[in-house]
């Protein structure tokens, strides 16, 4: 992947882009997030965590404006989430889903054009043919782009739908400069460099000034990436903060069930904490 997309930094102002006070969902008779608050700021990246299940997709969906909360108020940039028109939430805020399903037998082309399809009318076809390739070069793709998508390994599907978001971000750019990015386990079927890659092109999207959520399970990325770590547990978010302040021992073990010594720091220039691991009884 190489950054040739993400443009020049503009001076991000402080004030929160997503706002979200009390959130609770419920859904086949139980919650699966309950009262939960956080705020996405613009320029700062945030990653949420927590054990399978814990409610991580289904936060991010209320916060997209994917499922419509039973209680509590999602703001973005103080106006009422529900309430904003479809097309310009397409401009403010980008969508990479947990599981992307394709009906029809599109190109890899074609898929990332679903990116400025619509976001990007203000730009001249010129424009938009020349962001498409922009996108799918930088998420190191280009040279699949006439490759039907359905036929792509898992991680090339997924760096597909990267380019995608990429060019639904600059297009919408063109509408709406205070955006959100949501990208849910965005590396999951990537290698560990294509892994990289994308976690520093999240970064360096939130260094021009956007709101970035990431859903992530490796707790060494997490760690390494985050401005902000939020940690959820049985729809609850149990902790939130800076990274170093806000994982520990205790809470490793009580929401995550194994014992990771954090006090063994790694040395010195290595990009991992690789800590020794104990398993502990799940139902502890
Ligand atoms: N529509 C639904 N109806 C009933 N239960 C649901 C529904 N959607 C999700 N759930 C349940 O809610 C819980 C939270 O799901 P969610 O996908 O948010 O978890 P997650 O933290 O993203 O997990 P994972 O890490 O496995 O992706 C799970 O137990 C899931 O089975």
């Amino acid at each position: 992947m190489s950054e040739t997309v993400i443009s020049e930094a503009s001076a991000p102002a402080s004030r929160a882009i997503v706002a979200g006070q009390g959130i609770s969902f419920a859904a086949g008779g139980r919650h699966l997030v309950r009262e939960a608050s956080l705020t996405l700021a613009p320029g700062k990246t945030t990653i949420l965590i927590g054990p399978n299940g814990a409610g991580k997709s289904t936060l991010l969906k209320l916060l997209t404006g994917e499922l419509k909360p039973s209680a509590g108020s999602i703001l973005v940039d103080g106006e009422a989430l529900a309430s904003i028109p479809g097309w310009r939430l397409a401009c403010q805020r980008v969508v990479m889903a947990q599981h992307a399903r394709l009906v029809f037998p599109f190109s890899v082309y074609e898929v990332a054009r679903l990116g400025v399809d619509g976001v990007g009318r203000a730009l001249s076809r010129q424009r938009r043919e020349a962001l498409i390739g922009e996108c799918l070069a930088a998420a190191g793709v280009l040279e699949l782009a006439s490759r039907r998508y359905q036929t792509l390994s898992g991680g090339e599907q997924q760096r597909v739908q990267f380019a995608r978001v990429l060019c639904q971000m600059e297009a919408g750019r063109s509408v709406c400069e205070r955006q959100v990015l949501f990208l849910d386990e965005p590396i999951a079927s990537l290698d560990l460099c294509h892994q990289l890659a994308l976690l520093d092109m999240a970064r360096s999207i939130a260094g021009r000034g956007v709101a970035v959520l990431v859903v992530l399970h490796d707790l060494n990325l997490a760690v390494t990436y985050a401005d902000h770590l939020v940690v959820m547990d049985q729809g609850r978010i149990i902790a939130q903060g800076a990274p170093a302040k806000t994982l520990n021992d205790a809470l490793l073990r009580q929401v995550f069930k194994v014992d990771l010594s954090l006090s063994r720091a790694p040395a010195p220039g290595l990009p991992f904490l690789l800590p020794q691991q104990h398993r502990l009884n799940p139902a502890a």
